[in-house]
């Protein structure tokens, strides 16, 4: 098995990632055998998204053994507090980050994962949980001048997100988180999520492993990372992921746009030059610089980076070592 380096080295210090090929990683699945009855393939292509079984089987079952590894090892760290403390140990919950450009596929990967996570006999009870819902409301980005950065740091009410992590974690039994809706392009009012005691919660978002800011009115807060015990940075080059993010624009012209309930509504009937180009100028506006500004510099944050071909393919794993 050839084992490099990975490429994603802060400058002058070693890498702290081992880089797998495709292949080394989906062998990884040999040495710990699992398969996906009927049932489980039933699920997965449930989930309203076309991914490929093979994927599933070479990526996916691959990084959810070893995620079932770090439960394990996790919780055995938190027996250890408890009985430092003289405290009777508490089940603390699992808390995965999934982060990545828009478009880059952290949905689809996050709602693979919770199907295989909860096959896991200690984790049954897995919960997902994007960030959008702690996006500002459109009345308040329109009020702070941030309507056209959605999605950019500070359009979120990252406190809130902090405070919604920290009290999943700290075994709270009922935690609320507001609900964002692509329809109507705003957070909805009196919708909520109830989150009771999962045994792993995945946050999916753009920005959640930003470090902690220090403006005047965060000083001082945690990061939203500090409460992740992994965290994944989906990677594709931007060229692809600027393509899927196009075709997806194309094909909601015919579902989401198509409601005229939409906020999009007016784009339903835009030609496929006009959609292309619309998407394309959104992309160049706002998509692209987030990603370049924000996301990616919190690559290296990451346990785990998947890094996607142009057919959405993962091509090579980097796994945090150091
Ligand atoms: N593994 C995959 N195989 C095939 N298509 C995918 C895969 N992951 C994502 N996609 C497609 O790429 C687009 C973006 O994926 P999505 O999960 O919605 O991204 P994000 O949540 O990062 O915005 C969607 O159209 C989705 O169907
Ligand atoms: C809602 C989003 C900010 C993503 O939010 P996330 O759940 O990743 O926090 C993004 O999908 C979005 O709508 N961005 C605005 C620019 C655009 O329309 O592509």
């Amino acid at each position: 098995m050839t084992r490099h380096t990975g490429e994603l080295a802060v400058p002058l210090l070693p890498s702290p990632y081992v880089q797998l090929d495709r292949e080394d990683w989906a062998r990884l699945r040999k040495a710990h055998p699992m398969s996906l009855d009927a049932a489980d393939v039933e699920r997965l292509s449930g989930l309203g998204e076309p991914v490929d079984l093979r994927e599933v089987e070479e990526i996916y079952l691959p990084l959810s053994r070893l995620l079932n590894f770090y439960v394990g090892a996790t919780s055995g760290l938190h027996r250890v507090t408890s009985s430092f403390l003289g405290e009777q140990p508490a089940k603390t919950p699992f808390v995965i980050g999934i982060a990545g450009s828009v478009a880059v596929g952290k949905s689809t990967t996050a709602r693979v994962l919770r199907e295989l996570l909860s096959r896991w006999e200690d984790t049954p009870r897995v919960e997902l949980i994007t960030t959008d819902g702690f996006l500002l409301p459109n009345s308040e980005l329109e009020r702070r001048g941030l309507l056209e950065r959605k999605g950019f740091p500070e359009s979120y009410d990252r406190r809130a997100l902090v405070r919604f992590v920290s009290e999943v974690k700290s075994g709270k039994p009922e935690v609320t988180a507001p609900v964002y809706s692509h329809l109507s392009y705003d957070i909805v009012p009196d919708e909520q999520i109830v989150v009771r005691r999962p045994d792993v919660l995945i946050v999916e978002g753009l920005n959640v492993l930003q470090p902690a800011t220090s403006t005047a009115e965060l000083r001082s807060t945690l990061a939203l990372s500090d409460f992740f015990d992994f965290s994944v940075y989906v990677d594709a080059a931007e060229r692809d992921i600027r393509r899927w993010y196009v075709d997806r624009f194309l094909s909601l012209r015919e579902t989401a746009f198509a409601d005229p309930q939409s906020y999009f509504h007016r784009f339903a009937s835009l030609s496929d030059d006009d959609a292309v180009d619309l998407a394309t100028k959104i992309w160049e506006s706002i998509n692209h610089p987030n990603l370049s500004d924000n996301i990616e510099p919190t690559r290296t944050r990451a346990t785990l980076v998947m890094q996607k071909g142009a057919d959405h393919a993962v091509q090579q794993v980097l796994l945090r070592k150091l």
